[in-house]
């Protein structure tokens, strides 16, 4: 018997959105207003009815976020005794929506937005590329988790299309650069976290307050021009080749989902220094399984418990120097992957940099994103008696370049 068997509602068996997920997310419908919802099995729950709180109306999730753990949890306990006890039926029941008649939002109001670099496989594959005559991993790699600022203005729901940007390219051989749209379009398929709590400026976050900050999780598409990216990357980093769109899941996964899907991070060698250190602590790696699908097509599976840095190593670093923690800040894992070919989270590993076309069922190739083309990442997590909890999905179609 499974947790969803205690539900007086009817949760298909395997659905990635039963009572160990309660996902938050905001939704409209034909009214158009903007509310918070909880997806439970084929369901939204208008939270804005059942409860009266307006800090459900508001449009994003911040609000309530900003209201700390102890109010993420009670909500949540209270969530799970009205979907169990069927004396709150009456109440309930009326409230919830078919997830199939609501249109979802972007879920937060995104504050500032930081991507990391934290998956050694994918590190030392684009360092492999970008950077054929140094050693793949830079002497700093393994000390600190890199990371740059993104632009937290263009990171948008899934579904949001994908318009080719263009911009400058240069690639070694040619002898100045050209202009026009990009021509290595690719994703990352990463995982992102949502800070809820925010921290006081000059204060450090710890390692072990990391749960008091973050509120949830979802998935996140680092759509990526790469020929902008080789051109214009040296020596500030990333710029316009990641700022023209981030895709997020509508749905933010509670932290608190994550009981069961808790695993120790691959060992680190050497030990980094003490703010960083979580062996004697509780370490936060999750076995989370991201799929990547190209026009339907399964084509990846990255997984995210090989990952080198933790989310929690991600925050301490990021506050270290007393940079503080804002409501609705968003900070990304970097791209996932794994040692295997059929794990690699982003197009210029899986075509080796376009050099091996990817073969596709339909018996054509690829090696970056064409127009049309449709990308969507799924992920699950292990939750409570063997279930699975859903990320849910983040999607996006390629359009063609607009020129200005
Ligand atoms: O190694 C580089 O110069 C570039 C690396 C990336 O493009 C990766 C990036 O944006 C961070 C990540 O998603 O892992
Ligand atoms: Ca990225
Ligand atoms: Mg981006």
């Amino acid at each position: 018997m499974t947790a969803n068997a205690q539900s007086w509602l009817d949760l298909p068996d395997d659905t990635g959105f039963g009572l160990g997920n309660l996902p938050y997310g905001v939704f409209s419908d034909a009214s158009g207003r903007r509310r918070t919802g909880v997806g439970i099995g084929d369901f939204v729950l208008d939270l804005h009815a059942v409860t009266g709180d307006d800090v459900h109306a508001t449009g994003s999730l911040n609000a309530f976020m900003a209201r700390g753990p102890e109010a993420w949890q009670a909500l949540r306990t209270e969530l799970t005794t009205w979907l169990t006890d069927a004396a709150h039926r009456e109440k309930v029941e009326p409230r919830l929506l078919a997830r199939t008649d609501v249109t979802m939002h972007l879920p937060i109001e995104v504050a500032d937005y930081v991507d990391f670099y934290s998956s050694q496989h994918h590190a030392e594959n684009l360092g492999r590329m970008f950077r054929p005559d140094s050693p793949p991993l830079t002497p700093n790699w393994k000390h600190l988790p890199i990371g740059y600022h993104g632009r937290s203005g263009t990171v948008q729901v899934s579904g949001t299309p994908v318009v080719r940007p263009a911009g400058q390219r240069k690639v070694p051989s040619d002898d100045a650069p050209t202009f026009g749209p990009s021509q290595r379009l690719d994703i990352e398929a990463e995982i992102g976290f949502v800070v809820g709590t925010p921290s006081e400026l000059g204060r450090p976050v710890p390692l072990g307050d990391f749960a008091d900050h973050v509120f949830g999780v979802c998935l996140v598409n680092d759509w990526s021009a790469r020929d902008l990216q080789a051109w214009e990357y040296v020596p500030l980093g990333p710029f316009l080749g990641k700022s023209f769109l981030t895709s997020v899941s509508p749905w933010v996964v509670p932290l608190a989902a994550f009981g069961e899907a808790r695993v120790n991070p691959p060992a680190r060698d050497p030990k980094p220094l003490p703010y960083l250190d979580d062996t004697d602590g509780e370490p936060w790696g999750l076995d989370i399984a991201i799929e990547v699908r190209l026009n339907g097509e399964l084509i990846s599976c990255p997984p995210f418990d090989l990952m080198y840095w933790t989310p929690a190593q991600q925050l301490a670093h990021m506050t270290v120097n007393g940079a503080s923690l804002r409501t609705g800040d968003l900070f990304a894992s970097g791209t996932v992957s794994g040692p295997r070919s059929d794990q690699r989270g982003s197009f210029i590993e899986l075509s080796w940099g376009g050099k091996e076309p990817l073969e596709l069922s339909d018996g054509s190739t690829r090696t970056f994103l064409e127009d049309g083309d449709v990308v969507t990442l799924t992920a699950t997590a292990p939750g409570a008696g063997g279930s699975r909890i859903s990320l849910g999905e983040v999607t996006g179609r390629i359009e063609p370049a607009t020129m200005p």
